[in-house]
Formats: C-alpha cells, sequence, structure tokens
C-alpha cells in the first residue's frame, strides 16, 4: 500500500493539536494541586504517586517501546508539572535559604583572614588583592587547615585555589568543601606566571630537580620535561621557594612567583615557563557565616543524585526550565562508593532571583542531597 505522505502528516498534526491542548489542560490542574498542597503543607515532589502513575501508564500501552516510550514522556510531564507548581507557589518555598543578605563584606584591619601557602604563596597575593594589606592575616599550609581554622571561627575568612584556566579544577579543595560547614562569599582571579628560580648565581643548567606545588608543576610541566628536570611536590610554591633558599644546593629549583623570589633571596632563572600563556587562577573566600552579597550573580551548587537513568537529565532541566544559565560542572567521585559521584554546579543568579528559588526547591526534594555553597559577585 502507497502511503500518502500528505495524508498522514495531517493526522498527525491533528493529534498533536489534541495533544497540545490536553497538555494546557493538565498544567491548568497543576495549578489547582499546587493551590491544595499550599493549603495542607504538602509537599510538590510526591514519588509515590508519580511511580503508580508510570506504572498504571505503562499497562496501558500494548508493546515494551511503547511502555518506555511512555514513560519517559510522562516522567518529562510531571517534571514539568512539577516546575509549574513551585513557579505557582513561589516565593513561599524559601525555607531552604537560611542565607542573610549583606552589602559588603564585614572586614577591618583586626578582622582575621587566613590563607593557604607559607609567605609569599600566590593565595596570599590574591587575599591581598580582595583585602589590601592593612589585614591580621594567618598562613596555613594545607588547605584542609584553612578550611578548620574558619569553620571553627579563628579566623573569619579563609582564602583557597578552585581552578586554573590551564590545569581545570582543584581536585583537593572539591573534596574538602563539603567537610566544613563554610560559605563561599567571594572569589576572585589571579594572572600567574610561574618562574624557575635558583640560589643566587645558578644557571639554568645548574637545576636538575625543580620543587613547586603540584598546580605550579603541572602548569609547567612542557619547560620541565624539555629541560630534562626532575620534580618533586612541595606544600606550596613558596615553601618550595624557602627550602631552596635554606639548602645550600645549586642543584635545586623552585617553580613560585618572582614575588617568592624577592622574599627569599633567589635568583630569577626563567620568567614565563608556564606551558600556557594565559594561566589564570581562580580563588575562592570563604567564611562560616551563611552570608551572601547583594550584588552576587554567580551561585555554586553540589549534589548527589540517584543511581537512575536520566537523574542528571532532570537534575538540569530544573536550570533549563528556570531559564538559569549553567556555567560550570565537574563531578568528583564519593569516597568509598566506587563509581558514585558527587556533581559540584555554578549557575548564572542570585539567591533572591524567583528563578532560581524555584529551580533550589526542585533539586532540594529530587537530589539524594543539596548544598548551596554559596552566591558571588563574579566579573
Ligand atoms: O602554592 C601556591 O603559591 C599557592 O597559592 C597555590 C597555587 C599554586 C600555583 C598557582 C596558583 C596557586
Amino acid at each position: 500500500m502507497v502511503v500518502d505522505l500528505k495524508e498522514s502528516r495531517k493526522k498527525i498534526d491533528n493529534i498533536d493539536k489534541e495533544i497540545a491542548k490536553l497538555f494546557e489542560e493538565r498544567m491548568k490542574v497543576a495549578t489547582d494541586v499546587a493551590a491544595y498542597k499550599r493549603s495542607t503543607g504538602k509537599k510538590v515532589f510526591d514519588p509515590v504517586r508519580e511511580e503508580e502513575k508510570i506504572k498504571t501508564l505503562r499497562e496501558l500501552t500494548t508493546d515494551e517501546f511503547n511502555k518506555t516510550g511512555i514513560e519517559d514522556l510522562f516522567r518529562q510531564i510531571m517534571s514539568i508539572s512539577r516546575k509549574y507548581q513551585y513557579k505557582v507557589l513561589g516565593s513561599e518555598t524559601n525555607e531552604l535559604l537560611p542565607f542573610k543578605q549583606v552589602d559588603k563584606l564585614d572586614v577591618d584591619k583586626d578582622t582575621r583572614i587566613v590563607c593557604f601557602g607559607e609567605h609569599g604563596a600566590y593565595t596570599e597575593q590574591a587575599m591581598e588583592e580582595v583585602f589590601g594589606t592593612d589585614i591580621t592575616s594567618m598562613n596555613r599550609l594545607s588547605f584542609k587547615e584553612v578550611l578548620e581554622t574558619v569553620a571553627n571561627g579563628e579566623a573569619k575568612y579563609g582564602v583557597i585555589p578552585i581552578e586554573n584556566t590551564s590545569t581545570g579544577g582543584i581536585n583537593d579543595t572539591y573534596d574538602l568543601l563539603l567537610d566544613y560547614d563554610i560559605t563561599i562569599v567571594a572569589e576572585h582571579v589571579v594572572k600567574v606566571e610561574q618562574a624557575l628560580l635558583g640560589k643566587p648565581g645558578a644557571k639554568i643548567s645548574d637545576i636538575k630537580k625543580v620543587y613547586s606545588h603540584p598546580q605550579g608543576i603541572m602548569q609547567c610541566s612542557k619547560f620541565i620535561t624539555e629541560q630534562g628536570m626532575e620534580s618533586e611536590s612541595y606544600m606550596s610554591t613558596s615553601s618550595a621557594a624557602k627550602k631552596v633558599a635554606e639548602e645550600d644546593d645549586i642543584s635545586q629549583g623552585a617553580i613560585a612567583s618572582t614575588r617568592a623570589a624577592k622574599l627569599f633571596g633567589l635568583d630569577v632563572l626563567k620568567e614565563s615557563i608556564n606551558f600556557e600563556n594565559s594561566n589564570y587562577t581562580r580563588f575562592i573566600i570563604v567564611t562560616n557565616q551563611k552570608v551572601f552579597l547583594s550584588n552576587a550573580n554567580k551561585i555554586s551548587l553540589s549534589f548527589e543524585i540517584k543511581h537512575q537513568a536520566g537523574a542528571l537529565y532532570n537534575m538540569l532541566s530544573n536550570f533549563y526550565y528556570n531559564d538559569l544559565n549553567l556555567t560550570k560542572i565537574e563531578s568528583r567521585p564519593i569516597e568509598n562508593r566506587n563509581w558514585e559521584y558527587q556533581f559540584f554546579v555554578d549557575i548564572e543568579g542570585n539567591l533572591n532571583d524567583p528563578g532560581v528559588r524555584n529551580a533550589l526547591a526542585c533539586i532540594s526534594e529530587c537530589a539524594k542531597q543539596l548544598t548551596i555553597l554559596g552566591n558571588v559577585r563574579t566579573k
């Protein structure tokens, strides 16, 4: 039988018209459901009812292909309906936001601020660029100690690196962020120009082994290989510079800043040895209070999703349906749970935006766990 394409298309158009009409009707009923839920204090997301619905709908279809199809379709429809209900409920779904809005960060010369690394570290530079030098600063030799010092209130703010343009996300930072009750309140980007430092009078050819923070070694990996040098990770770029300065061995070099060279009396044997010319590191400023700046425009979140088909897709659809631009996504393995991941996501927006509030309300119910890491002003 020859199928009349025009005729078939007309039939499909009519069916689609019906579907569109029914969809709109269904969405209108969702408003009544939202009103009912509001008056009875019931949650928007009712997983038991949703699973029952999927089961019934599967039974209404004949073959396996259509059963999977109708399940996909209705999971989407129910998800859209849920988002619509959150929209209708609006700002009443805000109990998950214990964050207080502030106009500026509370800081004076007696405010204790802790940064990662020995004096002369890039993180110290970031701290001074944000807070100036008229502060009460503290230095700690690990990210963990910085976060501990902030979490227990010994310091009001802490600074650590989180991402580099040439080497990507700094895993050690991501892996620690959820271990402490801290909030990211600001961020700052520093152009990192790594230099090869040696003892006074040393030549490049004298250097057999270089020390640096793992970030410094990664950013200069090409140079190290080309020069046939050995490399060893050290606590920070500036600790490496200090080690070279203190030990009587001309074959040792450090990869650090020219600022660290001055501080420890080392020679700059070669400047700009990072393999990417445009080498920037993003630092975060954390505190132990739940605050955000009123002009903040980027939100950092972390969540864990269920191990099921479409879980990430559904989660991310919350941003799409609320018109939120996702600017970054990272995943990190969860400790002691092979092949399971924790997601870290940045979206554009402010915690006061209705779209953000709707998306967060929905995610907090669908995700296994949701943490709002902070809302910062980004350029
Ligand atoms: O070791 C340092 O100086 C740090 O602050 C960490 C780091 C290392 C390399 C680039 C940016 C930050």
